[in-house]
């Protein structure tokens, strides 16, 4: 296998117990100090995968952003996607829900499984599987409505009117998002009214009030003073009990304090994955090494 070439599967199930500690590995020196590093739980290097990318070419047209992507993601685990402006993470994350059957003269090939279902299989109802994909994008966007109307709107789109179903699940996503003691008060109010970090939490909440089974997030906190993105990091990591999350972050720091597994991407290539503290530790291939300790991107 040629350096560049990705090393697309995950590491083998551990027994009980906490993963292996890294190695001395040639970027252990310039990666991320290790007590930002979490270890992973043998929960999720045991779990199943739950998101599986296959061979995965995407065309803009002429232009080929992805090639020939195979990426599994496990259940209850965090994948941070990283890698330079332009290398293709935010092409994939979109991929993962269809949100690129959105921008015209796209071509896909290959295919992306969530569990057993083939989403890009010929008669998929689009509008459901993206029910089970919540997105959270760069920018916070609540809606102009209130506070409440802003976590209900998921629901109500599916025609739900019930208004004890409503208020419970909006109770449940605003606390599950840590806003709930901030805004319980409040719920009429506009959600354009709140703080940064908190619309980002709002927009959260929206996401989880429909129940998806993934949450895919596309840099949610580089528009966030650190105090906020310290808040969504801790809450990523509660998440992932009841979600599988995937990140797009240029921030390396970020994915080494709140990601299971990190896949590094450049020019549209997969150049490896793996579990995070090995990703940042011990790369097994030198572009990963050279831009974990910043020598490009
Ligand atoms: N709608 C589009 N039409 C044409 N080309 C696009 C489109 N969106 C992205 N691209 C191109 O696809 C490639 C991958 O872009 P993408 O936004 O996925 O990268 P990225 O790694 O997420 O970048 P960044 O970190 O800057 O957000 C880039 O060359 C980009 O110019």
């Amino acid at each position: 296998m040629t350096e560049f070439e990705s090393h697309a599967a995950v590491p083998e199930p551990v027994p009980e117990g906490r993963a292996q500690p890294p190695g001395d590995g040639p970027a252990a020196k310039t990666a991320p100090r290790m007590t930002e590093v979490p270890l992973t739980d043998s929960a999720v290097l045991n779990a199943r995968p739950l998101l599986r990318v296959e061979d995965v070419s995407l065309f803009y047209g002429p232009k080929q952003a992805l090639f020939n992507i195979d990426l599994e993601v496990r259940e209850h685990s965090v994948m941070s996607l990283i890698g330079p402006s332009g290398c293709g993470k935010s092409t994939l994350l979109r991929c993962i829900n269809r949100m690129n059957d959105l921008i015209g003269n796209v071509r896909i090939t290959g295919s992306v499984k969530v569990g057993d279902d083939d989403i890009y299989a010929p008669g998929v109802d689009v509008i459901s599987l993206r029910k089970r994909m919540g997105m959270v994008f760069q920018k916070s966007n609540p809606f102009p409505k209130s506070i409440y109307e802003n976590v209900a709107y998921g629901l109500r789109i599916q025609g739900i009117k019930d208004r004890a179903v409503l208020d419970e699940a909006v109770e449940r996503s605003l606390i599950g998002s840590g806003l709930w003691d901030e805004v319980k008060d409040r719920l009429k109010d506009s959600g354009l009214g709140l703080s940064g970090g908190q619309q980002q939490r709002l927009c959260i909440a929206r996401a989880m009030a429909v129940q998806p089974e993934v949450i895919l997030m596309d840099e949610p906190c580089s528009a966030l003073d650190p105090l906020a993105t310290s808040r969504i990091e801790e809450l990523i990591f509660e998440l992932k009990r009841d979600y599988t999350i995937v990140i797009v972050t240029h921030n390396m720091q970020q994915a080494a304090r709140v990601s299971d597994f990190t896949a590094f991407f450049w020019m549209g290539k997969l150049i490896e994955t793996g579990l995070t503290e090995m990703l940042f530790t011990n790369p097994r291939v030198r572009m990963t090494e050279d831009y974990i300790s910043g020598r490009f991107g």
